[in-house]
């Protein structure tokens, strides 16, 4: 199995990334850290706990990470994810602590009891955490196995024009993660709004018939509600799952090598991530961008997960 670390806002979308993160037998959840973003750290972090409750997720470190970007004001999203920012299924009350480490240390202190090339790093939020732990333990940039995040996009924005949330939130952040020398997957909108929760999908996950599954389709309602209102969508795009989803089985998805950078000082397109087409990428290129959906295959995997997590109380 991959052993990974997912660094995560929950956020409806990251809670299922983390469902399917446990429950998949090719993922080795070696840790879960939380950031700020679809809501304020204290409560994306209870929410972690909740879900891992309802997840049977146990001996796994949760650490929480960054209340706020590093340099600009926090910004959170009820609009998607509520106040709670897990909107919709009662939240059962966390029987997992807390790790007392930041984050931050847990990313280094993880990465560096492994061998070289043994963790992926899943980030499906803001990169706060990610970028504090590369520059204060700058050895983890060799050590990772790759960087595979939710975020950005190269020709969709969705908390501006040409912005995604996790890259705008802290722009910062996001160029410095997206400049280290490591290997990087940018899955992004463009890939994420292929992977509509429409009400076949949503049928597929209640046949499953468990508890778990039960507390998704609450999830599943309440996003689709938000995502109309807010964004006209006929079915809500499940982001975070797809970056799991490429670490699980990469032929889920069609990836393009391509250059990236962050926009920091941009009026129109600050945390625009760009991509640059033009060919030949560079040799030297170390990033890729998912560019196409196998939407079966994708749906099927988070179905299998909710079907082998089962009942766990
Ligand atoms: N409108 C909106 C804002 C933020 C998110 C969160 N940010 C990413 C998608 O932009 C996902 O990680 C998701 O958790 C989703 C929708
Ligand atoms: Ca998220």
């Amino acid at each position: 199995p991959t052993k990974i670390i997912l660094d995560c806002d929950p956020g409806h979308d990251d809670a299922i990334a983390l469902l399917l993160a446990h429950g998949n037998p090719d993922i080795d959840l070696v840790a879960v850290t939380t950031v700020m973003g679809n809501q304020t750290l204290d409560k994306v972090t209870r929410n972690a706990l909740s879900v891992a409750r309802v997840a049977g997720i146990t001996g796994v470190p949760f650490a929480a990470g960054c209340a706020r970007p590093l340099v600009r004001r926090i910004e959170t999203a009820p609009s998607i994810h509520g106040e709670s920012g897990l909107d919709g299924p009662v939240l059962p009350e966390p029987v997992i602590r807390l790790d007392p480490r930041h984050a931050v240390d847990l990313i280094i202190d993880t990465i560096m009891a492994h061998e070289p090339g043994e963790i992926t790093l899943v980030p499906t939020g803001a990169l706060t955490n990610i970028a504090l732990a590369v520059r204060k333990e700058p050895r983890i940039a060799q050590r990772v196995r790759e960087v595979v995040l939710m975020g950005g996009g190269y020709h969709v924005g969705n908390w501006s024009a040409t912005a995604e949330f996790n890259i705008v939130i802290d722009p910062e952040a996001a160029h410095i993660v997206f400049n280290e020398k490591w290997p990087l997957t940018m899955i992004g909108l463009d890939l994420t709004h292929q992977a509509l929760a429409t009400p076949a999908v949503a049928a597929r996950i209640a046949a499953v018939g468990t508890g778990p599954a039960r507390f998704v389709g609450e999830l599943l309602e309440f996003f689709a509600g938000t995502y109309k209102e807010a964004q006209g969508f006929d079915h809500p795009p499940v982001h975070d799952p797809c970056a799991v989803a490429y670490v699980i089985d990469p032929s889920v998805m069609a990836v393009r090598r391509t250059p990236l950078d962050v926009e920091l000082t941009g009026t129109l397109t600050l945390g625009m991530t760009v991509a640059d087409f033009r060919a030949p990428a560079p040799a030297d290129c170390t990033t890729q961008v998912a560019v196409d959906l196998d939407h079966e295959k994708f749906w099927s995997l988070i179905v299998d997960a909710l079907e082998r997590i089962g009942d766990p109380e």
